[in-house]
């Protein structure tokens, strides 16, 4: 099995000005720069603080580069003892010379050929370690900053998100256990088990909500359709009743997800939930509204990373529930874990398998490892899936246990729930399946109908692990578009048309929209085109020129899609060899499937993205106390 390789592009090209070249480098932070391993911020950064602080030793320059390169490719520290063989460099051949030019190709297709990593000047490690600790980076300066710290002789981090982990850890281990339940309490438990989950096959969600219900702090772990929303709309039934019967008021209720497509979904899936369970409770919950993360520790217009809510004034809530905990970053989850009360219960929500987040950072993986054994902490993992029938949860199973023959043979089933593409041009295929919907939707915008254009973006999905190149984002819109303008006569030029799914960018917090809300432009009979959004708490109806920065949705990367639902996915592989490919990104991408999954791409890709795994070099479930670092190629 291989590992991904964290970035690195190729900049051995004679181009003197390519944005990646740090034209005043020397020593060994050229040669790395000149192979590609380290970008002109990565060197730049290092230059800058070896000189303030008068370090002259290459080798630690070359560590501190390395740190700053590893939070690049999301990583929260860079261990000097495996860096060597972790770096891989392909040589990258971007097959969009326009985006190339412009410097946006961070993620083109590479070329089979020799790496070039393996023949670099690697420091000894055990030689560079002892000169990493002997740095002044790593001791504080006199206006007591520190550039670098270390962890466990091995790891090496920036500032910052040393301390980040830390106080994770700190948090997470200080969050007082529970009093032990009165016997009132005890049997109101069991009585009111048996009644959100009176019939057979509840036993895993019945014991992880015994679990979380126990404990201040639970990580609620499973795969799609797993039960996991089922149990959370049950845990709020049971801690209000456990309240009632304490004589204690109402808990006060926070539901949180990292975007506001994950916030609408878990609203739509906790409600459909609870309508499910007895009145009583229905009535006990009410009607928690979910929330992104961003909007619940109140955004602060100066700063990205700080919120309204901190330490010195505290979430109010008596229960935090986040979902989709597998996107959140560790800098995020510091914030969260600051803003909440020690007292409130905590329950994260996710599926480690996935992706992990866009930002540096494996925190629910690492809680997963980390948490195991501590008693106040507890991990409740749901196995079974309840959702499929069960074509695709046989297929994420295999992805997931990395058996790439059971996963092709699946594929190759003829089970109507899952095909493969394997044709050498699988553009008149894939035609074949978009086009229908897209113009489906072309047709309910066409004619005013808002809800269902909106409804209409959920039943398919066209996902790339890429934005550039043939297996990309951008070409796959690009195709669509022509494909529906060919049908429609509309010019294919035109950048707002009824009927063209968008995808916002980025947060505006004025409008109501925020980063990964999707939408689609609706024609209205009087104020003509209008953009339907998706957000939360309610759909949005904008004129298209007040969105800022939105994309086409007629296909979406694969990050991207993290956190939202299609009843149809149609996953188009990159090359075996893109860095891309890994078994965590086609995971994600089958996992969005509610109804039928769609893979376009050779047996060859189909054995690459799940033989090879996207490994983060972070610390915390070292300091958690649990199975230590994630050793690449195990698996
Ligand atoms: N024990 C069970 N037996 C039968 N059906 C169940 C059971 N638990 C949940 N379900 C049903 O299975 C489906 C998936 O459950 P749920 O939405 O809770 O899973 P999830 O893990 O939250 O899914 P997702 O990964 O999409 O968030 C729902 O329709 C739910 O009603």
């Amino acid at each position: 099995m291989t590992t991904a390789p964290a970035t690195g592009a190729d900049v051995t090209s004679e181009d003197a000005w390519d944005h990646r070249r740090a034209r005043g480098a020397t020593g060994l932070l050229r040669t790395f720069n000149d192979a590609g391993v380290l970008e002109a911020v990565d060197v730049h950064v290092a230059q800058r603080l070896c000189a303030s602080l008068g370090e002259r030793d290459e080798q630690v320059a070359l560590a501190l580069a390395l740190a700053v390169r590893a939070v690049r490719g999301g990583s929260v520290c860079v261990d000097l003892h495996t860096v060597a063989e972790e770096v891989v460099l392909w040589t990258e051949v971007p097959d969009d010379p326009a985006a190339a030019a412009a410097g946006s190709e961070p993620d083109a297709e590479p070329e089979a050929g020799e790496d070039p990593a393996a023949v670099l000047p690697w420091p000894e490690p055990g030689a560079w370690y002892a000169a990493v600790r002997a740095s002044a980076l790593t001791r504080p300066s006199e206006g007591g900053a520190t550039v670098l710290r270390l962890l466990e002789d091995r790891l090496l981090y920036l500032d910052r998100y040393w301390r980040e982990e830390q106080q994770v850890c700190d948090d997470l281990l200080a969050r007082p256990p529970l009093d032990a339940p009165t016997d009132v309490e005890s049997t109101a438990l069991e009585t009111g088990l048996d009644r959100v989950f009176p019939l057979p096959g509840y036993d895993e969600q019945r014991a992880a909500a015994r679990t979380a219900l126990t404990q201040r702090t639970t990580v609620l772990t499973g795969g799609p359709g797993t039960g996991k929303t089922t149990t959370v709309a049950a845990l709020l039934a049971l801690l209000a009743e456990q309240a009632e019967v304490a004589g204690r008021p109402r808990p006060r209720v926070a539901l949180a997800a990292p975007t506001g497509k994950a916030a609408a979904r878990l609203q739509q899936a906790v409600e459909e939930e609870l309508a499910g369970l007895p009145a009583v409770d229905q009535e006990r919950v009410g009607r928690p509204q979910a929330v992104t993360l961003h909007r619940l520790l109140g955004s602060n217009p100066r700063s990205s990373t700080r919120f309204r809510h901190h330490r010195g004034d505290r979430l109010p809530h008596d229960v935090v529930v986040v979902d989709e905990t597998s996107m959140v970053s560790l800098t995020l989850t510091a914030r969260l874990l600051e803003a909440v009360r020690p007292t409130t219960r905590l329950i994260l929500v996710g599926d480690p398998d996935q992706l992990t987040s866009v930002e540096a950072g494996a925190v629910l993986a690492d809680l997963v490892a980390g948490l195991a054994g501590h008693e106040h902490l507890a991990v409740a993992a749901l196995r079974t899936s309840h959702r499929y029938g069960d074509a695709i949860g046989d297929l994420a199973t295999a992805v997931r246990d990395g058996d790439a023959d059971r996963a092709l043979d699946l594929l190759r089933s003829g089970d109507e729930h899952l095909r493969l593409v394997e044709d050498p041009d699988p553009v008149p295929a894939v035609r074949e399946l978009v086009l229908p919907r897209a113009l489906e939707l072309v047709r309910a915008a066409a004619s005013g109908e808002a809800e269902a254009a909106l409804r209409l973006l959920d039943q398919q999905r066209l996902l790339c692990a890429h934005r550039e190149g043939s297996a990309g984002v951008r070409h796959w819109n690009r195709l669509v578009e022509r494909w529906v303008a060919e049908e429609t006569g509309e010019p294919v030029w035109a950048t707002w048309y009824a009927g063209r799914p968008v995808l916002v960018t980025a947060n505006d917090y004025g409008l109501g929209v925020h980063n990964g809300d999707a939408g689609v432009v609706v024609r209205d009979p009087v104020r003509g085109l209008r953009a339907r959004v998706a957000a939360v708490p309610q759909a949005l109806d904008l004129a298209p020129s007040r969105l800022g920065q939105v994309e086409t949705m007629h296909a979406l990367t694969i990050h991207k899609s993290q956190g939202s639902q299609a009843d149809e996915v149609l996953v188009v592989l990159p090359p075996a060899r893109s860095r891309l490919l890994t078994r965590e990104l086609f995971y994600t991408a089958v996992t969005r499937a509610r109804g039928r999954v769609v893979v376009v791409g050779a047996e060859a890709e189909v054995r690459a993205a799940i033989g090879r795994r996207a490994v983060r070099a972070t610390g915390l479930r070292q300091r958690l106390g649990g199975a230590g670092p994630d050793v690449p190629g195990e698996g």
